[in-house]
């Protein structure tokens, strides 16, 4: 994998513009999304590590923003992906409204376990959305013990089967414990999956059926296609996912999910339903696809998403940009600051 020089802080930060974008349900515990956008030679990147992430972990997030706005996307193999809905964590009652933001969608993906939930609203929650489309996954994001997750997954197929259950237990070694004592249920890979050597570890375990992969996290849409390649030499496939994006960052998914050479599953690529408004418009079709191509912020959106001086918001990604960049500097080896 060929690896673009590090663009220059100046022109990094020349380039960035701070946005907000508001959110209909509350979803991994925020309801406002905010994000840097970056305009560079090949196009737009998203820098846009959630705010508990400290700056080693943000590295890799501007790597990928960088490679989307300074290199563009890998070549593309397919020109459409199939999505799935999200559900975040709500009542059955809301869950008409949450299926309707995402017109065509034949799987949802229905998060379970969070914290102050309990196992019967979890059921009650993916009945409600079983009723309404055609295959169900689920997304624990680690929040079961391995007891916890066996029950809890024979609680959830009792009137219907799962595609599979994303990351039912925080570590490797309890993935795998589970995939051994539900055989009935893939297990799919997610927070496992964060750096290049994880993917080894989770096969080596036999820790998951499927492996979901984030563009941002995994440092650009070149390195997720990489970590599925070897992925796919193990007989596991994968699933491409947002990490809460705003339309220029689902870009970057789409495009990943594009040059991939094989995609068995709905891609996690349709988040923008979540959001109140966007900065660009990257909506499925009403077979539920989504295609690639190049986004553009529109002006208006823009401007109206955007966080300007002198608000701390703008002052503190500015900061983050600045401090994750030398980050990457020096792990890269002396680039300009
Ligand atoms: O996979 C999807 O359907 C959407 C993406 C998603 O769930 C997500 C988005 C941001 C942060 C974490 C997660 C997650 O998979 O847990
Ligand atoms: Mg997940």
């Amino acid at each position: 994998m060929t690896r673009m020089p590090l663009p220059a802080l100046d022109d990094v930060l020349a380039a960035a513009t701070v946005v907000s974008l508001p959110m209909r349900v509350r979803f991994r515990g925020i309801t406002t999304r905010e994000a840097v956008l970056l305009r560079g030679p090949a196009g737009w990147g998203e820098f846009a590590p959630f705010v508990e992430y400290d700056d080693e972990e943000a590295a890799a997030w501007l790597r990928a923003g960088l490679e989307a706005a300074w290199l563009g996307p890998p070549p593309a193999v397919r020109d459409g992906v199939e999505v799935n809905a999200t559900v975040p964590a709500v009542d059955p009652g809301e869950v008409d409204a949450v299926l309707a933001r995402f017109p065509g969608a034949r799987t949802a993906k229905v998060k379970v376990a969070e914290p102050g939930g309990t196992l019967d609203a979890d059921v009650a929650r993916v009945e409600a959305v079983r009723a309404r489309v055609e295959k169900v996954r689920i997304d624990a994001n680690g929040g079961w013990s391995v007891d916890e997750a066996v029950e809890a997954l024979r609680a959830l197929t009792r009137t219907g089967t799962l595609e599979y259950a994303e990351q039912p237990c925080a570590s490797v070694a309890e993935l795998a414990e589970v995939r051994r004592r539900v055989p009935d249920t893939p297990i799919a890979a997610d927070e496992s999956i964060r750096k290049a050597a994880d993917p080894m570890r989770v096969v080596r375990a036999g820790a998951a059926d499927v492996a979901v992969l984030k563009v941002a996290p995994l440092g650009g849409m070149r390195a997720l296609v990489a970590l599925a390649e070897e992925l796919a030499e193990h007989g596991v496939p994968v699933v491409v996912s947002s990490a809460l994006d705003t339309a220029v960052g689902m870009s970057a998914g789409v495009a990943a999910a594009c040059a991939l050479p094989s995609l068995p599953y709905a891609c996690g690529l349709g988040t923008g339903g979540l959001f109140d408004d966007d900065v660009a418009t990257l909506t499925p079709d009403e077979s539920g696809i989504v295609h690639s191509g190049t986004v553009v912020p529109d002006p208006a959106r823009l401007a109206s998403a955007a966080v300007t001086e002198p608000s701390p918001r703008e002052r503190w990604w500015r900061d983050r940009l600045r401090r994750t960049h030398s980050v990457l500097a020096e792990r890269e080896g002396g680039a300009s600051v």
